[in-house]
C-alpha cells in the first residue's frame, strides 16, 4: 500500500445533449468556447468546458480576415476534424457557414452531414428564416443549434456588428422567431448581441431551449466567447462583451479555468460591463 499515490479522479463523462438540457434545468450555467485547433480543443476540454464549437469567426481569428462570410464548408469541416481529435468530453457543434445551407432544404442536409463527418454532433446555422430548414434536417437525425440577434453572416445587411432587438417590435419578432425555431426542432439557440431582457425573456419563453448568450446577459443557459478574444490574443477593439481571462497569467488551461468557473458562478457576463 502506499499512501502518496492519490485516488483516481473522478471518471469524467463526455457531455451529450441529455446532459446540457439536466444543466439547464438544475440552473447549472453552460460554459463553451469557439476552438479551431486540438491542441487548443485539447486545453480547453481539460480546462472544463462543456462544449465547444467550430466557429466561422475562423474567417476573422485564424484566417485574419474581416468577417465570416468567405468561410467555406471545406474550411470549417478541416478546422472541426482537428477540434474532433483535440476534445474528450465536450461537446462539439460546427457552424454551417454562409451559402452551405441557405439554397434548399437538400443542400443543408449535404454540408450537415459533411460536418458530422468531420465530426461534429450538432451543427449551427444563422437566421430568423431558417425554421423549415431545422424542421428538416432534425426529422433526419442532425441535432441543430440555431443563432439569432446580430447573425455575423448578414451583418451587412444588419447595418454592421449592432445590437439586435431593441425597439419593442424588434423584440417581439425575435421571441416569435426563437418560439417558431424551437417548435422547428432546435435544441439550442445562440443569442448574439441582444439585450439582457430579451434574451431572459426568450429562456422564459421556451424553457427546454438551451440558450446560449455572447453579448446577451446572464439569465440564460450558458455563454460562448470566442477563444482568442477571452485569451486576450485578439487585438483591441473588442466588443464590450468580451473578458480577457488571459490577464491574470498560468497559461492557457488557467484562462479557460477562470472562464467556466467565471460562467458556473454568474460572474461572467458582469451586468454593467458585458451587457446591453
Ligand atoms: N474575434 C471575434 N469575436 C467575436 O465575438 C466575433 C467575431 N470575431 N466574428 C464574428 C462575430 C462578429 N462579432 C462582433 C464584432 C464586433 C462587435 C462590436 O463592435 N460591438 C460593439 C458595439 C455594438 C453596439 O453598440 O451596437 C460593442 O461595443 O460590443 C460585436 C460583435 C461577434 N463575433
Ligand atoms: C461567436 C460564435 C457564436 C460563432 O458563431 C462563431 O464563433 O463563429
Ligand atoms: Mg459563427
Amino acid at each position: 500500500m502506499n499512501a502518496s499515490v492519490p485516488a483516481a479522479p473522478a471518471e469524467r463523462k463526455a457531455v451529450s445533449l441529455l446532459r446540457l438540457r439536466a444543466m439547464l434545468e438544475a440552473g447549472e450555467k453552460i460554459a463553451m468556447l469557439t476552438a479551431y485547433d486540438a491542441g487548443f480543443a485539447r486545453a480547453a476540454d481539460d480546462a472544463g468546458v462543456d462544449s465547444l464549437l467550430g466557429g466561422d469567426s475562423l474567417g476573422m481569428v485564424v484566417q485574419g480576415g474581416s468577417s465570416t462570410v468567405p468561410v467555406t464548408l471545406e474550411e470549417v469541416a478541416y478546422h472541426v476534424r482537428c477540434v474532433a481529435r483535440g476534445r474528450r468530453h465536450a461537446w462539439l457543434i460546427a457552424d454551417l457557414p454562409f451559402g452551405s445551407y441557405e439554397e434548399s432544404r437538400e443542400q443543408s442536409l449535404r454540408s450537415s452531414a459533411v460536418l458530422a463527418r468531420a465530426g461534429a454532433q450538432m451543427v449551427k446555422l444563422e437566421g430568423s428564416w431558417a425554421a423549415e430548414t431545422v424542421r428538416f434536417l432534425v426529422e433526419r437525425g442532425i441535432v441543430v443549434c440555431a443563432h439569432l440577434g446580430l447573425t455575423p453572416q448578414s451583418a451587412s445587411a444588419l447595418g454592421g456588428y449592432r445590437v439586435q432587438g431593441r425597439d419593442e417590435a424588434a423584440a417581439d419578432r425575435l421571441a416569435s422567431e426563437a418560439r417558431a425555431l424551437a417548435d422547428a426542432g432546435a435544441a439550442m439557440l445562440v443569442l448574439e448581441l441582444v439585450p439582457a431582457a430579451l434574451a431572459r425573456r426568450v429562456q422564459q419563453e421556451n424553457p427546454a431551449l438551451v440558450v446560449i448568450g455572447i453579448g446577451a446577459g446572464g439569465d440564460v443557459a450558458g455563454q460562448v466567447l470566442v477563444l482568442h478574444d477571452m485569451l486576450g490574443v485578439t487585438a483591441a477593439p473588442m466588443p464590450r462583451f468580451v473578458r480577457d481571462f488571459g490577464r491574470e497569467g498560468g497559461g492557457v488551461r488557467e484562462a479557460v479555468r477562470r472562464y467556466v468557473a467565471a460562467v458556473k458562478d454568474g460572474s461572467f457576463p458582469d451586468a454593467t460591463l458585458h451587457t446591453y
